[in-house]
């Protein structure tokens, strides 16, 4: 069937060109026949019949030597924009007639001369004919790698060559070379792009020329047929449940449908530096919420991470669960100044915990290495400009430390994201914005001149450009999304997980939605409401157990109210106001001083029920129980300078003689 069709093909092409074309397929055997009667009037003249002495034959067949040359060059000259074929056919006509000029010319006409001309001519003649018609198309005009597309699109007649397209990843792929002194940058104009996925029926961003960094003459035209932005695919659920944060993080596909990883800390074996700070660029609506929340997610429910989530303006509308979840959440812009600042000490004082043990950075797996620290800032252009000098130093310095931040911003404007706080970050994510020069303020130059174009503003939420750390840089001119939004079974895989690891504590007002996810939840092992189950608590060989005290008998059962225990109360200097409300720096403020005081009146263990001033300070409201046992283990954690230490009994704790200076406080949502 392709043979017929194809020979269907040829005989049509070459009627066509017999009709437009006649005198092409003349012109050769007449000049054959010319060339030959020229010989004749020559040789009778010039030549063998001429009685020439030596010296005029030499200089005749010299000029008519020359002439040949020159014929003969110029044949293959002009012949430069016809195909290859049509070339050297031409090519072997002309020499032909330049050997029988000469030769006829200066040893006279035989019989068997004259017919060995006349044969190679006509075989010369046929040969054209042939190689002409052959083209099928009746134009024998030089069309290019691109065809008529070539012609129409000035830039694709400088590509001198084009491997064999290979499938990869869902992409076609061409290795592709310019011709010497041709860039191969001149392809990654739009209108170049929107051409070829004219040309091939592909969507306009399936489209990518990536340049080779080693050579500006080639480079690979990728083409993606299908575009993956149009369908999201459905989330697959989290990616590392109890792994490492040094595990990859699944947030988004590719276009190709390849996973676009997020790896957040370093890895020196790998040559690969930690994010640090990764700039999120976004108008209202273009998914970045969405992101956020996914990637707290993933991050909370890793092992050995430390989540704090900052939405100062609406974070408040986040699902209870949610937050619930988080290690820390604020949700008010003065906590998250204040957050943000003691940022800056807790960076030189975990670079100290990682110093002493001789790690230059954060390292995956170390037991003295604190907690990778994730910090989501969601609209943070205001802490950017307010505390510019700040968020600068905290870029500079977190990375080696475990600490990754990511500041989410609508605009990036000079006046919103200054240079001084872009040049320190360590990657970037842009989302819709409303045209590529808004994408450029944070994606790089190359990226832009690849064909990245995030001018999708909120048309397309979820989609991004990603330059991340660990990626390929030939990946950033690809665009990605976001798996298609589903917060109920994000937040209920979460939260299934931390309930079954005891890291889970559902308030009143944030119930327990871990069965909403279709799964029951794990039990609670027994214990504070909310406090971390330790398994190792007890073969700590640096925390042995502590002898129990009979005079302090832990409280039966953790979960029944406070009571004002009998004994003498210690002035704590705080009055009592009825309708002040603590943020929870300030009650975690309190507690440690109030630790400090009953260490200083010769108390050596607490109990949760010894705070019982201090809730009538703050209100039952703002200190439940299962706060204050979550406060009570951050003051435990070996990487805050701890003030206590748990002691056996579940529910008490030692008051350490000597703690080490107050770190940044940070803890728990109340
Ligand atoms: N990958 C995705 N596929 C489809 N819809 C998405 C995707 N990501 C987000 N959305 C939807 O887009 C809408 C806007 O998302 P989101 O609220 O995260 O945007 P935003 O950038 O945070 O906007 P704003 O700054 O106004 O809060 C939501 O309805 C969300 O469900």
């Amino acid at each position: 069937m392709g043979r017929r069709t194809y020979s269907l093909n040829v005989a049509r092409g070459a009627a066509s060109e017999m009709q437009n074309n006649l005198w092409a397929y003349v012109i050769p055997p007449v000049a054959a026949v010319a060339n030959l009667i020229l010989s004749g009037v020559l040789s009778l003249v010039w030549g063998a019949y001429a009685d020439a002495d030596t010296w005029q034959t030499a200089w005749r067949s010299g000029l008519i030597l020359v002439c040949a040359a020159a014929i003969v060059a110029t044949t293959w000259a002009v012949g430069r924009a016809r195909k290859i074929e049509l070339r050297f056919a031409s090519l072997l006509m002309s020499s032909g007639s330049c050997v029988g000029l000469f030769v006829l010319t200066f040893r006279g006409w035989t019989r068997d001369s004259v017919m060995v001309y006349l044969i190679v001519m006509a075989c010369a003649s046929v040969l054209l004919a042939l190689t002409k018609l052959m083209r099928g198309n009746g134009d024998d005009a030089r069309t290019g790698l691109f065809g008529e597309l070539g012609e129409r699109v000035k830039e694709l007649q400088d590509i001198g060559a084009t491997t064999r397209p290979r499938v990869m990843d869902g992409r076609i792929v061409t290795d592709t070379a310019m011709v010497p002194g041709a860039d191969f940058g001149a392809l990654a104009k739009p209108e170049v792009r929107t051409a070829i996925a004219s040309a091939l029926d592909v969507p306009a961003g399936g489209v990518r020329m990536v340049a080779n960094r080693n050579s500006p003459r080639t480079g690979r035209i990728e083409v993606s047929p299908v575009d993956m932005l149009d369908n999201p695919p459905a989330w697959p659920g989290l990616s590392a449940v109890g792994g490492s944060i040094a595990d990859p993080i699944r947030l988004a596909v590719y276009q190709t449908g390849k996973p676009l990883p997020l790896l957040l800390p370093g890895d020196p074996a790998a040559g690969r530096n930690a994010v640090g700070v990764l700039i999120l660029l976004g108008q209202s609506g273009s998914g970045k919420t969405e992101f956020q929340l996914f990637l707290a997610a993933e991050a909370r429910s890793r092992r050995d991470a430390e989540v704090v989530y900052i939405d100062a303006r609406k974070g408040k509308q986040l699902p209870a669960p949610f937050r619930n979840s988080m290690h820390l959440m604020i949700t008010d812009t003065g906590e998250a100044e204040d957050y943000l600042a003691n940022l800056i000490p807790d960076v030189s004082r975990r670079a100290d915990q990682m110093g002493a043990h001789g790690h230059e950075q954060w390292t995956a797996g170390c037991p003295q290495c604190p907690k990778f620290k994730v910090v989501i800032v969601d609209e943070a252009s205001k802490f950017i400009i307010e505390a510019e000098e700040d968020l600068v130093e905290l870029a500079e310095s977190i990375r080696s430390v475990g600490i990754f931040m990511l500041l989410g911003v609508q605009r990036a404007t000079g006046d919103r994201m200054p240079t001084s706080v872009r040049s320190t970050t360590g990657g970037a994510i842009c989302m819709g914005v409303k045209d590529a020069a808004e994408g450029a303020r944070v994606l790089s130059e190359e990226t832009i001149a690849s064909g990245a174009d995030p001018g999708w503003k909120n048309s397309k939420p979820g989609a991004l450009y990603a330059e991340i750390p660990g990626t390929d840089p030939d990946d950033w001119s690809l665009p990605a999304r976001t798996f298609k939004p589903d917060r109920d079974a994000v937040i209920g895989e979460l939260v299934a997980y931390l309930t079954a690891i005891g890291e889970y504590v559902a308030t009143a007002d944030q119930p327990d939605t871990s069965r909403d996810a279709g799964e029951p939840a794990a039990p609670v092992p027994a214990g504070e409401p909310g406090e971390v189950a330790d398994d190792d608590d007890d073969d700590d060989p640096e925390c042995p157990p502590l002898p129990i005290d009979p005079e302090c008998e832990p409280d039966p059962d953790p979960r029944i109210p406070l009571t004002v225990p009998n004994r003498r109360r210690i002035d704590l200097t705080i009055e009592p106001e009825t309708d002040q409300r603590f943020t929870p720096l300030q009650i975690r403020e309190i507690m440690r001083q109030a630790i400090v005081q009953h260490r200083d009146a010769g108390v050596r263990q607490i109990k949760p029920s010894s705070f019982a001033q201090v809730v009538e300070v703050i209100g039952e409201e703002g200190l439940r129980p299962p706060t204050i046992t979550k406060i009570l283990g951050e003051f435990c954690e070996p990487d805050r300078g701890p003030l206590l230490r748990k002691a056996a009994d579940r529910g008490v704790y030692v008051i350490l003689d000597d703690p080490a200076p107050q770190p940044a406080l940070v803890g728990a949502a109340t």
